[in-house]
């Protein structure tokens, strides 16, 4: 029986000494104070009937080949693996200085309901994907896929002692998801509609005021408006929607923020013509071939997920160990990678910025851009 985790590190219910929020996360790169590491503990692969199943984990796979899949939930062993390669980062980090946080165990086979759809749940392994922080206010955002709509009922304890501590505490619309929402393109293929604003908030890169925003199957143009409408409540915050660069879930395979002026770009799904505007003029680095692993099932991410990293700061990188080409690349750049496995990345659909939510940076908001 998995122990019933309380939230790590309880903290001061009252603001620091200084008056700080507790919260503050403005970009992907700055030196790393406070993180949430997610848990692999009861995490499943939902019933593909769930069209929004369909969208967000396998929108690649034809009606056919998705009714041979296994769904429910995932080997022991697998969740073994990957819980022991999450204590090692959580080791890892806190060795580095930083308070690490996981979320609450939340038994994701539990079934629940809408007035329209029913669902089990999904995961808690990418904390990264529903949250999104910006400054001292955390955003719970709207995503598309039901299976996930209580994921981070995980993470309540920690949010509410962070609003305790000075934080903001925002979530979007309740979305309704309703079948409405779940089109299929014109191969037969699931994708995403405009009926109610949806994303996830790993569909968003934040760099200072600078929030970058891609249009895909795992975030609207709804959403998009939605996210504007808050970031002029936040101040002056500029949101760049990203469209047709990758169309499909997150943005974090696609384009990694290493440092002011130096950016990770995935040459499978950009260009060097189509380099975002606000980007060109930075040092682009390509990413080099990456290794794969044997084929096995369907995976819920694409090989590029080793592209997939997490900036301690702007001198040092946590990257998949078995990526020696990516690794020196990026120590080409003066970076100082630390190696490190999550060997169901692909399986599981997360690598080291999908795993982790930062919650404290100590940069601002920057305007690295002008
Ligand atoms: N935050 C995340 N879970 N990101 C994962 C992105 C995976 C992306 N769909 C790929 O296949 O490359």
């Amino acid at each position: 029986m998995t122990p019933e985790r309380t939230v790590a590190t309880p903290a001061p219910s009252i603001p620091d000494s200084f008056g700080r929020p507790a919260v503050n996360s403005w970009d992907e790169f700055t030196r790393l104070r406070e993180v949430v590491v997610g848990d692999a503990t009861h995490i499943r692969l939902p019933e593909q009937a769930d069209p929004s199943a369909w969208l967000s984990c396998f929108p690649k796979l034809t009606r056919t080949e998705l009714g041979k899949l296994e769904v429910g939930e995932v080997p022991a062993q697998i969740v073994e693996e990957t819980n022991e390669d999450l204590a090692v980062l959580c080791a890892s980090l806190r060795g580095l200085g930083v308070t690490v946080h996981q979320p609450a165990i939340v038994d994701h086979g539990v079934e629940f309901a809408t007035p329209h759809w029913r669902s089990a749940g999904f995961t808690s392994y990418c904390p990264r994907d529903l949250t999104l922080v910006v400054g001292s206010t955390i955003i719970e955002t709207a995503s598309p896929t039901r299976s996930r709509y209580f994921e981070l009922f995980g993470l309540r304890p920690l949010f509410q002692d962070y609003l305790l501590r000075g934080a903001t505490w925002l979530a979007a619309p309740r979305p309704r998801l309703l079948d409405e929402l779940y089109l299929v393109d014109p191969d037969g293929l699931p994708d995403l509609g405009e009926s109610e604003p949806v994303f996830d908030a790993a569909n968003v890169l934040r760099l200072g005021r600078d929030l970058f925003y891609q249009v895909s199957r795992s975030g609207n143009e709804l959403g998009l408006r939605w996210l504007e409408s808050v970031a002029r409540l936040l101040g002056d915050i500029r949101v760049h929607p990203l469209r047709g660069i990758y169309g499909y879930t997150h943005i974090d395979s696609t384009i990694s923020l290493l440092r002011p002026g130096l950016v990770l770009l995935n040459p499978g799904r950009i260009k060097p013509d189509a380099i975002p505007e606000p980007l060109r003029g930075w040092d682009v680095l390509w990413c080099p071939p990456l290794r794969r692993s044997a084929v096995g099932p369907p995976t819920l991410s694409e090989h590029w997920i080793s592209m997939n990293l997490l900036m301690v700061d702007e001198e040092h990188a946590i990257v998949d160990a078995d990526q020696p080409e990516l690794i020196a690349a990026i120590e080409g750049r003066g970076i100082t990678v630390l190696p490190h496995r999550l060997r169901h990345a692909q399986l599981l659909g997360g690598g080291f910025h999908c795993v982790t939510l930062d919650t404290v940076r100590v940069g601002g908001p920057e305007n690295y851009l002008d």
